[in-house]
């Protein structure tokens, strides 16, 4: 039989709390269950009483209340709207209080967009390693980007523990903590521009004459496979020699025949702005997180 370490990752006998049943912790939830971690050890505190018995239920983690979560945790996660941090922060000040800084207080790991390091600090007893993540829901199937900056109190060992969690449910990447809100904007909002461009692409289709089950098969398969491209190294014919990501315009490039169907279509595409109204998209979700840190940071 497979060892936890085999499994989960050499974290993986660590007790994770999650505050927030919500879409992003049962997110994080299902995907370090289908991970393999020991579902014993996954916490959840979710006061909607039918939603912590849903997450039961279908996934076996245990609900608890905060003050359980704090007296149990290796790692709490925080996973409520940024207007309900304060709020959470607070049910578990006193019991983090009584757990000594370092190796027996948990970890914070903040998942509210918006949200400075400092701010959590604040609430949190002194000397509370505090780590910042952005994630996005793709989660629930072991595919998250997961953004992370360390607050003043984590260290490599407190950061390097967060990044092993959240590697068991996809990809992570260090930035400095001030371009969190662009990178929320990015990669924590960006699945739903993505579905946005999907949706509209199967609407588009149904318009001219497709049935819907079948613009949907065609569409859902296409952003997948795109997606599989965009993730692959040197499948934009350059080699993999540099390591980096394949180029979406290399790419987009490919599928362009001289005089073809993709041309007409992109052409259009760049008529209507679609460029400009992306960078649009992504300023006014960079500027919302950043509101949200003044407004309840
Ligand atoms: N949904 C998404 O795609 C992403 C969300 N986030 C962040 O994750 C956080 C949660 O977002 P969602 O899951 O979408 O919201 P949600 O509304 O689906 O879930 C929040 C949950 O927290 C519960 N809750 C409220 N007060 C609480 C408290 N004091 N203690 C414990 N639980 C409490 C609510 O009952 C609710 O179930 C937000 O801060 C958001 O910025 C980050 C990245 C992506
Ligand atoms: O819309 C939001 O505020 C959250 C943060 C990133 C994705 N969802």
């Amino acid at each position: 039989m497979a060892s936890d370490a085999e499994r989960g990752g050499a974290g993986a006998g660590r007790t994770v709390a999650v505050l927030g049943g919500g879409k992003i912790g049962e997110a994080l939830l299902g995907g370090l269950v289908a991970a393999g971690r020991e579902p014993a050890r996954l916490l959840v505190v979710e006061p909607v009483a039918t939603r912590a018995r849903e997450l039961t239920s279908r996934l076996g983690v245990r609900a608890v209340d905060a003050a359980g979560a704090a007296r149990e945790a290796d790692v709490l996660v925080i996973a409520v709207k940024p207007a309900d941090v304060p709020g959470a922060l607070d049910a578990v000040h006193d019991v983090l209080a009584g757990r000594a800084p370092g190796e027996d207080r948990p970890t914070v790991v903040s998942l509210a967009a918006g949200i400075p390091t400092t701010a959590l600090e604040t609430r949190l007893p002194v000397d509370t390693a505090v780590v910042r993540v952005m994630p996005n829901t793709p989660m629930l199937v072991g595919r998250a980007m997961c953004v992370l900056s360390a607050g003043a109190a984590a260290g490599e060992p407190e950061l390097a523990a967060a990044e092993e969690l959240l590697a068991a449910v996809g990809r992570t990447v260090r930035v400095p903590e001030a371009q969190q809100d662009l990178a929320t904007a990015l990669s924590g909002s960006g699945p739903a521009y993505v579905f946005l461009l999907a949706e509209a692409m199967v609407d588009a289709g149904v318009a001219l004459g497709l049935p819907r089950p079948v613009a949907t098969e065609l569409v859902s398969a296409t952003v997948d496979g795109a997606g599989g491209l965009l993730t692959t190294p040197g499948s934009d014919g350059r080699g993999d020699s540099d390591g980096g990501a394949p180029h979406p315009g290399l790419l987009r490039e490919a599928v362009t025949s001289p005089g073809g169907t993709t041309a007409a279509a992109l052409s259009a595409l760049e008529a209507d702005g679609l460029r400009a109204a992306l960078a649009r998209a992504v300023g006014a979700a960079r500027d919302r997180s950043a509101a949200l840190g003044r407004q309840y940071g």
